[in-house]
């Protein structure tokens, strides 16, 4: 274990909604954020795209070689750009994600990459947990635990991430550390933009519902929503987690109906999650802050403001941004790794007791392209 020494640690994300490779450093003890420095973007071409749309639902064993030489390709490019970063937390790309079945897998070679980086590389950071019986997701609220403290927090704050899937994250910023009793609860809340897409994808021939253009013009189907909420998923309690495509069919809920009643309603199907999840928390939070695309898009946004009597706010209201969120949480993570602190705890995945997940490679040769 070492001990606590501020770095600044570089970390990767490659999220659900498969659109590209997001990059950040963070000055981090991985208690305390001391600062946050450059970020970038290297979004996954169409072809990029289609690959790895087709890879989504293997698991080990199964010939996912292209999808891993484009996740290895894009990541080694984008980091390669950073200087001055102690260690990096690689994420990866998710395929698959079965708590309660086969487990989670992500596709991204950690060792290799500290070999092209020269640097040590943290990754694997879900399986550790699972084995304790843990959810393995989500795993950013311990970084949400550090920004609640950095944004000056005294009262309980949420986090939503509106990404492929939501997710949220409760903090009570007043307890001692992350892992203490009562300090996190977190859970993903239901599908969020991954619907919508694919609904704009098969319909329009567009990746995503643009500023909610089309979700504005329509009406929300109140009998395919209640249908939709109908889904024991919702009454279950937290921690819980979800595969990208565990509400694949309700797109067909909404097949009936026109392109923009369709989005509208796959829209209200997000919101309407959220606002379920919103009653598993311990009190109200103070306000909730929202990161992750869907703050982009108005309608949800508006949808969620419209029912809940606490301020729903982008991020950016609070100084953080909300566009590299995730990628500067295994930034923050990997820090935790190689300290030996721990990433979940039972409020935030259910595992059984606190555990320091992630495996660190470091490089064999001496080679340096970095720093
Ligand atoms: N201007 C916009 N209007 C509407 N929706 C938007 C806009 N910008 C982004 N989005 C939505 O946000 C999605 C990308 O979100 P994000 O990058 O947070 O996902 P992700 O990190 O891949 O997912 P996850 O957090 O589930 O891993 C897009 O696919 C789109 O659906
Ligand atoms: C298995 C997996 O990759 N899950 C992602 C996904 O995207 C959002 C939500 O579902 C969350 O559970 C998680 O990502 C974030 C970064 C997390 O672990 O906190």
């Amino acid at each position: 274990m070492l001990k606590a020494e501020r770095m600044w640690a570089l970390g990767a994300m490659s999220g659900t909604s498969l659109d590209g490779v997001d990059a950040a450093m963070v000055e981090t003890d991985g208690e305390v954020i001391f600062g946050f420095g450059d970020s970038t973007y290297r979004p996954y071409s169409a072809q990029e795209q289609g690959v790895l749309g087709r890879a989504l639902g293997k698991w080990p064993g199964e010939n996912v070689s292209e999808a891993l030489r484009i996740v290895q390709t894009a990541h080694e490019d984008v980091l390669s750009g950073f200087d001055g970063a102690a260690l990096v937390g690689f994420h990866g790309q998710t395929l698959a994600h079965e708590p309660r079945g086969r487990g989670t897998y992500q596709i991204g070679d950690g060792a290799a990459l500290a070999e092209a980086l020269g640097i040590p590389v943290v990754w694997d950071f879900r399986s550790a947990d699972m084995e304790l019986g843990g959810e393995g997701a989500p795993l950013a609220p311990f970084f949400h635990f550090a920004c609640a403290r950095w944004i000056g927090a005294e009262a309980p704050v949420a986090f939503l991430n509106l990404g492929g899937v939501g997710n949220l994250t409760w903090v009570d910023p007043s307890r001692r550390a992350p892992e203490s009793d009562g300090a996190l609860l977190a859970f993903d809340t239901g599908p969020a933009n991954a619907p919508i897409n694919d609904l704009m994808m098969a319909r329009c021939g567009q990746p995503y519902d643009k500023g909610g253009a089309v979700a504005r013009k329509g009406t929300v189907a109140q009998g395919a929503l209640e249908l939709f909420l109908a889904e024991p998923y919702f009454m279950r309690m937290p921690p819980k987690s979800l595969d990208r495509d565990a509400f694949k069919d309700m797109i067909g809920l909404v097949g009936e109906l026109s392109d923009a009643d369709a989005a509208a309603t796959l829209t209200g199907m997000s919101a309407a999650a959220v606002l379920q999840a919103m009653e598993h928390c311990p009190s109200p939070p103070e306000r909730l802050l929202v990161t992750g695309g869907g703050r982009h898009n108005p309608v949800l946004m508006e949808m969620l403001r419209v029912s809940l009597d606490f301020p729903v706010e982008p991020v950016e209201s609070v100084g953080l941004d909300g566009d590299m969120l995730e990628a500067q949480a295994f930034a923050h993570l990997a820090v935790r790794v190689a300290r030996g602190l721990p990433t979940s705890c039972p409020g935030t995945t259910g595992v059984r007791a606190a555990v320091s997940g992630g495996t660190i490679s470091r490089p064999q040769q001496s080679k340096r392209i970095a720093g």
